[in-house]
């Protein structure tokens, strides 16, 4: 067990760098959520949450938020071989974002698809007759969704483990 953090479960001391990236209205998360499926107040409670777990990780958490698809796929373009894993919440750009899914393959950094709603229960109920579906889960290495801001929590915990575990040998 890793004496500096008891949910690190291997002896790896790996400072691993993982980018937190939100799509449109996560930003704006207060409002855009209503509150209803998190306790937050603001995207920078958000920021601030993940960045203690990071800290009491042991590894470097680096936020980013935009409602444009294009800065974050240059954001993508210039930054993501500066990093181990991402966590991505596409916000409004789940349904249909194509170019978001090429750029994180792209990438081939291992990540997270997260969503505060578990949105295989909120896309029933807002369209019950046109299916809608993620772009981005087939191309994912895993989805947390469902458990509001502690969707992120228990990607960051999955995540440092899953590069202990899955990357640091390779
Ligand atoms: O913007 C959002 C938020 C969301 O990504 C979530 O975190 O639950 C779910 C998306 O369907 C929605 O468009």
């Amino acid at each position: 067990m890793n004496s500096s953090c008891s949910l690190r479960l291997s002896d790896s001391q790996k400072k691993w760098r993982i980018g937190i990236i939100d799509g449109p209205n996560i930003g704006n998360i207060s409002q855009a959520q209503g509150g209803r499926d998190h306790h937050l107040s603001s995207w920078q409670a958000l920021c601030d949450m993940t960045q203690q777990i990071g800290q009491g990780l042991g590894v470097e958490v680096v936020n980013f938020t935009s409602n444009y698809e294009g800065k974050i796929l240059e954001w993508l373009h210039s930054n993501a071989q500066n990093f181990d894993a991402l966590i991505v919440n596409p916000g409004g750009l789940t349904t249909y974002s194509e170019g978001l899914r090429h750029a994180l393959e792209e990438t081939r950094k291992p990540f997270v698809e997260v969503h505060f709603f578990n949105t295989v229960k909120h896309f029933a109920k807002v369209s019950p007759h046109i299916r809608l579906e993620s772009r981005l889960t087939a191309s994912a290495t895993g989805l947390v969704s469902g458990f509001g801001e502690h969707s992120y929590t228990a990607a960051l915990v999955a995540m440092a483990n899953y590069l202990d575990d899955f990357v640091a040998h390779q």
